[in-house]
């Protein structure tokens, strides 16, 4: 049995990747356009077919050539304020693309799917933590096209006797604790990153989007995952499914918020940089707070993080960007 990751060669795949490979996973194969992803990232023991998860055919031939029964779906456009000026590009990515890949996969024998959602699916949510159950009401295009593509999953694996689990991200951030992956996109948009390249001086200033937000500072909260923490808890998903266990929407988060002013705080503190910060208007597309409600990954999978605490993922993402910073020069 072989796994197949699409998006493998980005930045949470490639940690998924070397989560199964730590693990002692049998064989693992990624399918990747490297639109925004890196054969670099990869190790050398993992497949790489490069090609479009809407590429039907390519996607049949290579779960039968590699005997495949499980899909961790990662491939997607993933910036929520791109999406707002580019819908139909992201419906496209991430839902019309999905649609083809759950068919081709379905079709080929796949018995068992994880599919990598996110926050944005709960829009402004009016209970923060967020349980599971509150009704999703995404805010933006990039929320809308993930949640149509969970829904697809659901009735897909209902029809066709597959299962499946739906882990819905909150705020990524971070690197392999050994140096191995990390957040490699050129011109990211995420907090942490951008911050990280402002403490090292790759950017003037680090702008903060609203300061006037109904919060205690007036900056947004967020709830910051590490990286192989995630990865972690798309493994015990798969141990799950194979198992037998049945379909689940899970939150990935831990359960805390912070400001984006108190992150740049903690960025300035790790790195000992007091960069310049900006305070700029509201960008489009943001809710104000989302915070993971995060028992029942807990209660249902036995997910332990190991990697709850923010000083410590900023420290892996400076250590990263900085890597990756000489890795470009050379
Ligand atoms: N980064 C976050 O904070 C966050 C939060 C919530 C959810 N997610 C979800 O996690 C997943 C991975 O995000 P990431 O941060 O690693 O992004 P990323 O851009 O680093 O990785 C995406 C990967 O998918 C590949 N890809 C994109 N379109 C493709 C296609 N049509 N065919 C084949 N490969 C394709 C890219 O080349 C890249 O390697 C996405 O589904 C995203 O929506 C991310
Ligand atoms: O330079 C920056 C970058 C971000 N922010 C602010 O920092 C917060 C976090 O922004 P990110 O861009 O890091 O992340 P988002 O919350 O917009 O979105 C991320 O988390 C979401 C789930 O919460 C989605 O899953 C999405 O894929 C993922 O990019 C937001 O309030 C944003 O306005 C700034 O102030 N300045």
């Amino acid at each position: 049995m072989a796994v197949l990751v699409t998006g493998g060669a980005g930045y949470i795949g490639s940690h998924m990747v070397l989560a199964l490979i730590d693990a002692g996973h049998e064989e693992v194969v990624v399918l990747d356009d490297l639109s925004t992803g890196f054969d670099w990232a990869l190790p050398p023991e993992v497949t790489l077919v490069r090609g479009d998860v809407a590429d039907q055919t390519l996607v049949a031939e290579t779960i039968r050539r590699h005997n495949i029964d499980a899909l961790a779906h990662f491939a997607a456009k993933i910036v929520v304020p791109d999406s707002v000026s580019d819908p139909l590009g992201y419906y496209l990515a991430n839902t019309v693309k999905s649609r083809a890949l759950i068919e081709a996969a379905i079709g080929a024998g796949v018995r068992h799917v994880i599919f990598s959602s996110t926050a944005a699916v709960y829009g402004e949510p009016s209970v923060v933590p967020v349980p599971e159950d509150l009704a999703p009401n995404p805010i933006n295009p990039y929320g809308r096209s993930k949640l149509m593509t969970e829904w697809m999953l659901e009735d897909a694996a209902r029809a066709h006797g597959i299962t499946y689990v739906v882990l819905r991200y909150f705020n990524v951030a971070g690197a392999d604790p050994r140096g191995r992956s990390g957040q490699s996109t050129p011109n990211a948009t995420h907090l942490i990153k951008v911050a990280t390249q402002a403490a090292l001086g790759r950017r003037e200033r680090l702008e903060v989007f609203g300061t006037d937000y109904p919060t205690p500072d007036g900056s947004c909260l967020r709830d910051y995952i590490q990286v192989s923490d995630l990865a972690q808890a798309h493994l015990v998903a798969l141990n799950h499914l194979r198992r037998g266990g049945e379909s689940l929407t899970l939150n990935c988060g831990y359960g805390r918020g912070y400001s984006v002013l108190e992150v740049i705080d903690v960025v300035k503190s790790v790195s000992g940089v007091d960069f310049p910060v900006k305070l700029s208007p509201r960008r489009p597309g943001d809710p104000s707070r989302i915070i993971a409600g995060a028992d029942r990954i807990r209660a249902e999978l036995g997910w332990v993080p190991q990697h709850d605490d923010l000083r410590e993922i900023v420290t892996q993402a400076l250590a990263w960007e900085d890597a990756l910073g000489r890795r470009n020069r050379i």
